[in-house]
């Protein structure tokens, strides 16, 4: 066995979602043989890649078949988050990938999902900040039990930063922790604009693969606002199945995918997709009604993110400060990594394909 014979033969694997096979996309590294023994490394655009079964079978089979059918191979993976910013990284510039959760209804569960995704992306390996940008309704400080917590600032090159917390091996920051909770609600028009701004400019993140930032629900100026200060890589939109919800969903599409503005939909999301009591896991109970999150995704051809289920555990562990990928209910933990999976997969996808995110330079009033 050669190295060249190694690559030969994984030229044949394909990457299951960028579709070109691991060579061509520079995806193979230290490959080391001695004898039948071959090991190799593989980088995948993702920590939090949910095909790495499948891409370990599919590499021992390409040498197998191709080279060597007794070889024993080894596939070690590793990771290099793909990213596609190609802005002078003036703002928030060790992150890869700015990934904001929006809804367009309120209460439909968007922090919920934007905390979880934060929190499965991490336990996937990545480095992860979870901004909550929620200025009308911050609920990262009750969800995280920071509620009180002050940060720290640190000086950085001359300029006074705001140092996020860290908790369940994610940073976090909430617009909650920096002002008094009655005074934020009053908040309208430039001063929330500015106050978003600073926010997002004035905390230092650091180095991550993933920032995801909560916003307020709806569609109005401080989502523009907070896309005219940083690039953001694309957006994952969450809805409940009833058709109020789904309008309002229908309103974010449509602002994201206008012409002036233009970023990315990595997905939509179904909140609250069905009932499932603790005590019976198989029952289901589709009290909004079935699948109306995974009609949308198909009639404006998005990425469908997955079905996250109403259970109490997701409720009590939200109020209690500990999010449920992180407490013991196994059925709403297994759907939302599945579901952050996909996301995962669908913005190396967006990466891969797409021409990077400019901060829009639209307009307000
Ligand atoms: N899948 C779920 N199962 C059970 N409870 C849920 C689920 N998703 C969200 N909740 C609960 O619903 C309430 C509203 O959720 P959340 O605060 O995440 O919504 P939101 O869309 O961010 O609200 P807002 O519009 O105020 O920003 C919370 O009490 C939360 O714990």
């Amino acid at each position: 066995m050669t190295e060249a014979d190694i690559l030969k033969a994984l030229s044949n694997v394909q990457e299951p979602d960028l579709g070109k096979d691991l060579v061509t996309l520079n995806m193979v590294k230290d490959i080391v043989i001695d004898g039948d023994d071959v090991a190799f490394t593989v980088i995948l655009t993702t920590p939090a890649c949910p095909m790495k079964d499948m891409m370990q079978t599919a590499c021992i089979n390409a040498v197998r078949i191709l080279v060597n059918k007794n070889a024993n191979v080894t596939v070690h993976f590793t990771s290099n988050t793909s990213s596609n910013r190609k802005d002078a990284q003036s703002v928030l510039p060790g992150v890869k990938n700015i990934i904001a959760v929006v809804s367009g209804k309120g209460g439909v569960g968007k922090s919920t999902i934007a905390a979880n995704l934060a929190l499965a992306f991490a336990k996937g390996g990545a480095s992860v900040g979870l901004m909550d940008a929620d200025i009308y309704g911050p609920s990262v400080p009750i969800m995280f039990g920071v509620r009180g917590e002050r940060p720290m600032m640190k000086d950085v090159n001359g300029k006074g930063m705001i140092m996020p917390l860290e908790r369940y091996g994610i940073k976090l920051m909430s617009i909650g922790l920096l002002v008094d909770e009655k005074n934020a609600v009053v908040w309208r028009g430039p001063m929330a604009s500015s106050a978003i701004r600073q926010f997002v400019t004035d905390v230092d993140w650091g180095n991550l693969d993933y920032l995801v930032i909560d916003m307020p629900p709806g569609t109005g100026d401080i989502h523009l606002t907070l896309m005219q200060t940083v690039p953001v890589t694309g957006v994952v939109i969450v809805t409940t199945p009833q058709n109020v919800a789904l309008a309002d969903a229908k309103k974010g599409i449509a602002m994201f995918g206008q012409a002036q503005i233009n970023v990315p939909i990595i997905g939509l999301v179904e909140n609250m997709a069905y009932f499932t009591p603790a005590e019976l896991p198989n029952n289901k109970y589709y009290l909004f009604g079935k699948d109306g999150g995974k009609r949308l995704a198909d009639e404006y051809d998005l990425p469908f993110l997955g079905q996250i289920p109403l259970v109490q555990s997701i409720r009590e562990g939200g109020d209690a400060g500990v999010p449920a990928m992180v407490g013991d209910d196994p059925i709403s933990k297994k759907a939302l990594e599945d579901f952050a999976g996909l996301a995962a997969r669908n913005i190396a996808v967006r990466n891969a394909n797409m021409a990077s995110t400019k901060v829009i330079e639209m307009e307000t009033n």
